[in-house]
């Protein structure tokens, strides 16, 4: 198969059926083998990894936010197929990694037309979660959490669990073992960054790069959070805003916390844990460019 097409229709809120008449216009003219597979958020990691198995498509063009992306990590990096990203989610944190500017019809075409391709990192946790670009323990996991299950979405939701977090914001313990050290540290949220940038274009780290191998460990403490909100209106000023957080780059790591702390990757709630093995698969996933 050519390509196989995989959407979210409920991501970001955003309707994309002149989306799908576009790019099914454009692989028919194109005659291309292709099949859609729209995400029904049961079985979609079954139904995919049979599709890919048995027609190995060549591209693999997915839109929806990051959680849509994440769900289908593990069979992408199976089977290598040449992966399009088309950000159509409400935070998308890949998009502003990736500098992915052009509209999503754009963005089809250039995938279609291109062979070229860069190779990424993803993160193992515990032998079993695949992180492609951010996960955190603490504050920002809280909000996901408490914003998840909430019947009510959209931003005034948000806004008020962003609230109700940042009043009550609770430093927990934690050690911090890599091949070369061992931390003891408190904060009110531990990031894992495979990448550099939330959602909102706000930058954690400045030294990540999703492809040397490595991952980085961001320590936000309370006084800092405060700056991961000024850095919001000012994004564009990273060295800057976020001098303060303490970064420790590895390329393994163990992460043991006094008391379990809630885990989410990729925007997308796991668990609770009190202990977070790290490992690399290096350049595991091939995007096109
Ligand atoms: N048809 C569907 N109905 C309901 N949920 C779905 C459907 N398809 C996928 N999902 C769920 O969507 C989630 C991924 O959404 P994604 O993060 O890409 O979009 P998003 O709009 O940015 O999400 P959010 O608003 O939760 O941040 C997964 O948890 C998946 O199970």
């Amino acid at each position: 198969m050519d390509v196989l097409l995989i959407v979210n229709p409920i991501s970001g809120d955003k309707n994309k059926s002149n989306f799908l008449k576009f790019a099914g216009q454009i692989m028919s003219e194109h005659k291309l083998d292709s099949h859609v597979y729209k995400t029904t958020g049961k079985d979609d990691f079954k139904e995919v990894e049979q599709l890919i198995k048995t027609k190995s498509p060549h591209k693999v063009i997915v839109v929806g936010g990051d959680g849509t992306l994440n769900m289908f990590l593990d069979i992408f990096k199976l089977e290598g197929s040449l992966i399009g990203y088309i950000p159509m989610g409400s935070a998308n944190g890949m998009a502003e990694e990736f500098d992915l500017i052009d509209s999503p019809k754009q963005l089809f075409e250039n995938y279609l037309a291109s062979e070229n391709y860069f190779e990424v990192d993803l993160l193992l946790l515990n032998q079993k979660h695949l992180l492609l670009h951010l996960g955190d323990l603490g504050a920002n996991a809280n909000l996901v959490g408490n914003y998840e299950k909430d019947k009510s979405r959209g931003l005034l939701t948000y806004a008020k669990h962003f609230w109700s977090e940042f009043i009550n914001l609770k430093g927990f313990e934690f050690e911090i073992e890599t091949e070369e050290n061992t931390y003891e540290r408190k904060g009110v949220m531990l990031a894992i960054c495979n990448g550099r940038k939330f959602g909102t274009g706000i930058p954690l780290n400045t030294i990540g790069k999703m492809n040397d191998g490595l991952f980085e460990l961001v320590i936000v403490k309370a006084v800092d959070f405060s700056d991961l909100i000024k850095a919001t209106y000012s994004k564009f000023d990273e060295d800057y805003e976020i001098q303060n957080f303490e970064t420790i780059q590895a390329k393994s790591a163990q992460i043991k916390l006094h008391k379990p702390n809630l885990l989410q990757i990729d925007g997308e709630i796991i668990d609770q844990f009190d202990k977070i093995q790290i490992d690399v698969l290096p350049k595991a996933l091939k995007f096109i460019k």
